[in-house]
Formats: structure tokens, C-alpha cells, sequence
């Protein structure tokens, strides 16, 4: 049965309590200071690879929207990451933070080392958004729901544990926490909208549940290469490697 907007509503947000990447317990690690300086850089150097995917899949799915007031709504996406005008992006943002954290930001941005599953699971996401329906993509950007939770308790835990972490480096978070917000309410009132039949509500909750999957699967990868007992896969960033020589 069809259910109504509100109930609706309710399951989409039923999916983050039960399945959102805030409940990984290399989150736990990494919020909570038990990350070594280089489990820490693990994660920055693999989820470089998530930010790079996040315009390629916007501009693969602008591409095929044939409703110019829809493209509209959805181009600044495209721009808080890859910057406009003053605004440096949040790509760049992300480079700071990997200058803070000790690694060379060309290494980084080069996006060697990254780990498979990383791979696979961002590359699935960019796939996702350009094969499957309008409906199916923009319900898949809808983990955003509950990510400024996730960056508020990421900027206070990484503030309170870590040398590296001051407004500069941590800059990319303080600015997802305005940014977020406004395109999730977007997104979630077109998904509300347009998912008027229950096969229309099926397909977006499972488009939801994948984008869980693709966030989960990024730190599945991260805690079984870098965390022990580790085991770094061939080709995954080596500890020690890539980091900025400093001045003696
Ligand atoms: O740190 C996080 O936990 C997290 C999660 C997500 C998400 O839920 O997909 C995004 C972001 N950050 C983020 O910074 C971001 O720009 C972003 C864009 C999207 C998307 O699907 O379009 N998700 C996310």
C-alpha cells in the first residue's frame, strides 16, 4: 500500500537510525581519539576518493535532467565542492585537512593508494546515479538526512583529541553543516513528491538503503586494512609513505 507522505517520511529516516555509517565502529575510533596519526591519515587519504566522486555523480546526473528548474536546485552542489568565485570548495577544503594531518596534498589528490572496496563502493555510486531512475538518485543523496549529526560529533571529537585538528583543518565540516541541510530539504521534498505509488516508495528506500551500503563499505575497508590485526591490501597506502617533508 501507498503509504502517506508523513509515514513515508518516517521510514526514509527508519533507514539511517538502523543503517547509517554514524554507527561504524571506526567512527567510534576515529571520534573518539583511539585512531593512531596514521589510521588517521588512512581515512583521509581514502575518503578524498568519496569526495571526488560526489561532483562526477551530481554533474552525471544533471545530465540527465531534463527540467531546467531541477538543475537549478541542484548545481551548487556541484560548486560547494569544486568552489566558485571566493568560495575555495570543499575539495580543496579536504586538501587542508591532509596538509594538517602531515600527507602531501599531491599524493592525495592523485588518489593512489586508495583502497579497493573504496574504489568499488564510490565508483558504485557515481553508477547508481547515472543508470538508475531521477527518483532512485536523488533518494540515494538522502543519507544526507543525517549527516550534520555526524559532522557536529566528528568536529568536537577531533577537536578534543587530536593536535591536527583546529578551524582550519577541520574547515570542511564546519562548512557541510550549513551547506547539508539546505540540499537535503530539497531532496527530500522531491523524493516526498514525486514517490507517490509504493513501487515509486520501494525504489527510493532501496536507493537509500544502497547509499548506506556505500558508506558502510568505506569503512569496512578502512578498519580491516588499517586497524589490527591490519591488513593493507597491495597497492593501499603504506604508513609512513607520501607525507610532507619537513624542515629540520
Ligand atoms: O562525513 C560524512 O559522514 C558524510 C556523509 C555523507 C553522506 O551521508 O553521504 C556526505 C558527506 N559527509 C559530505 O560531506 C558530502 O558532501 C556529501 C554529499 C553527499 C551526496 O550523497 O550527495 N553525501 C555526503
Amino acid at each position: 500500500m501507498t503509504q502517506s507522505r508523513a509515514e513515508f517520511e518516517a521510514r526514509l529516516r527508519q533507514i539511517g537510525a538502523d543503517r547509517y555509517h554514524d554507527k561504524h565502529p571506526f567512527h567510534d575510533l576515529l571520534h573518539s581519539g583511539g585512531c593512531t596519526p596514521d589510521q588517521v591519515r588512512a581515512w583521509v587519504i581514502n575518503r578524498y576518493y568519496y569526495q571526488h566522486a560526489i561532483p562526477m555523480k551530481d554533474a552525471a546526473f544533471m545530465s540527465r535532467v531534463e527540467d531546467p528548474a531541477l538543475r537549478r536546485a541542484w548545481r551548487s552542489r556541484i560548486e560547494d565542492h569544486d568552489g566558485h568565485g571566493e568560495n575555495e570548495g570543499g575539495i580543496e577544503r579536504w586538501l587542508r585537512l591532509a596538509d594538517a594531518v602531515g600527507l602531501d596534498r599531491h599524493y592525495v589528490a592523485s588518489r593512489q593508494g586508495v583502497l579497493p572496496a573504496t574504489k568499488f563502493a564510490c565508483d558504485a555510486y557515481v553508477r547508481f546515479v547515472r543508470d538508475k531512475t531521477l527518483l532512485e538518485a536523488v533518494a540515494s543523496s538522502l543519507t544526507e538526512l543525517f549527516a550534520p549529526k555526524i559532522h557536529a560529533n566528528r568536529i568536537e571529537g577531533l577537536l578534543a583529541n587530536y593536535d591536527f585538528a583546529d578551524d582550519r583543518s577541520l574547515s570542511y565540516f564546519k562548512r557541510r553543516l550549513s551547506e547539508a541541510p539546505k540540499d537535503v530539504a530539497f531532496g527530500l521534498g522531491w523524493v516526498l513528491d514525486h514517490a507517490d505509488t509504493q513501487e515509486k516508495q520501494d525504489a527510493a528506500a532501496a536507493a537509500l538503503e544502497f547509499k548506506t551500503d556505500v558508506l558502510w563499505a568505506q569503512l569496512d575497508a578502512l578498519h580491516s586494512a588499517y586497524i589490527a590485526p591490519a591488513r593493507i591490501p597491495p597497492g593501499g597506502w603504506q604508513p609512513g609513505t607520501h607525507m610532507i617533508a619537513v624542515a629540520a
